[in-house]
């Protein structure tokens, strides 16, 4: 078996993926056309060559401007329903995906008819794949506490189909104690809490992120490789980083692949894992995002398998669901060996 092969059958969870970065322009332009939407792209070839990003603002622009094709229930169940297929293809047996309510409620489009868009594709992905997927629901930081706040509120009913809630966005200059009362109050609902920090934003976001806000997983955490300090507390707190490679390729986080620090972080003992953030705008998917890091910092069998395995236990699934997972992804190793 080559590592490719390998790493496509590698059973794997992946924990950090807006479902609204999946949104491939062969997508864009049918649900454009379908909802006689106005897109600024004359071709799919078009939309890709404007994929050119030096910073996080660059891909925010056009990724919330491309959001804009998604306008019923339908549109949202297949968008999602896309990734899935894709994922399942990747060796993906469990997914935990990021949702943007504000960037929908802001345009008119109701919170009902992007969650229950989403909810009808995950039970058929449920149902055709056998996987499982959780929904976690990002806040958008470059808005403010009260539109925060307002989200939980539209979330009330659907609180059990929500395991996590998120704060995703313009990271500079929006650092997470600005929304420390509303993750509180998401906590007290029984969500977990997971945070973008440190992608482009200091090691003090992190510190915050784990302070102020108490996160159960942080989303990127690659600038706290700045802090030896916290490195180590990071490490001994077991906290699940989830990185993406091509992301931060994409978005200048790391100037070259072959620089990026996938595993300097797991020789510091760090829970890292490997995710696609927005594989449509970033040029692949979770397999690709493996693939990519394994040729570019010769990444072994056991590495992958250490990532694969990270990805379950910093996942949201009780405890006897990591247990299995674990040992379904030894016996794949092992008959791999
Ligand atoms: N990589 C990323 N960082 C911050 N916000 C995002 N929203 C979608 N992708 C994001
Ligand atoms: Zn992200």
């Amino acid at each position: 078996m080559t590592d490719p092969d390998f790493i496509t059958g590698l059973p794997k969870a992946e924990l950090h993926l807006h479902i609204e970065g999946s949104l491939e322009p062969e997508l864009m332009f049918a649900l454009a056309q379908r909802n006689q939407v106005a897109i600024p792209f004359a071709s799919v070839e078009d939309v890709r060559a404007a994929y050119n990003f030096s910073r996080l603002q660059d891909f925010l622009d056009l990724y919330y401007a491309g959001a804009d094709v998604l306008r019923t229930a339908q549109d949202f169940h297949d968008l999602a329903a896309a990734y899935f297929d894709r994922a399942a293809a990747d060796g993906v047996v469990h997914a935990e995906i990021m949702f943007d309510p504000q960037t929908h409620t802001a345009r008119g489009i109701a919170f009902e008819t992007v969650i229950t868009g989403l909810l009808s594709a995950i039970a058929e992905a449920e149902a055709k794949h056998g996987m499982t997927v959780l929904l976690i629901m990002s806040f958008l930081r470059h808005l403010d506490e009260a539109d925060a706040f307002a989200t939980l509120e539209a979330a009330e009913p659907w609180l059990e189909r929500i395991a996590a809630v998120g704060l995703d966005s313009s990271e500079l200059g929006h650092p997470p104690e600005k929304f420390a009362r509303v993750f509180a109050a998401a906590r007290a609902k029984g969500l977990k809490l997971v945070a973008h920090a440190g992608e482009e934003g200091p090691p003090d976001y992190v510190l915050q992120a784990l302070d102020l806000i108490g996160v159960d997983r942080l989303d990127h955490g690659n600038r706290s490789l700045e802090d030896p300090l916290l490195v180590t507390r990071l490490a001994r707190m077991c906290m699940t980083l989830t990185v993406c490679p091509l992301s931060n390729l994409k978005l200048c986080v790391v100037g070259d692949m072959a620089e990026h620090p996938i595993d300097q972080m797991l020789r510091a003992g760090l829970r890292a894992t490997i995710n696609s953030d927005d594989p449509a705008y970033f040029g692949g998917y979770v397999g690709d995002n493996y693939r990519a890091v394994a040729a570019a910092r010769g990444l072994d069998r056991g590495d992958l398998v250490a990532l694969a395995r990270n990805s379950f236990l910093g996942s949201f699934l009780p405890d006897a669901a990591v247990a299995e997972h674990l040992a379904r992804l030894d016996a794949y190793a092992e008959a791999a060996a």
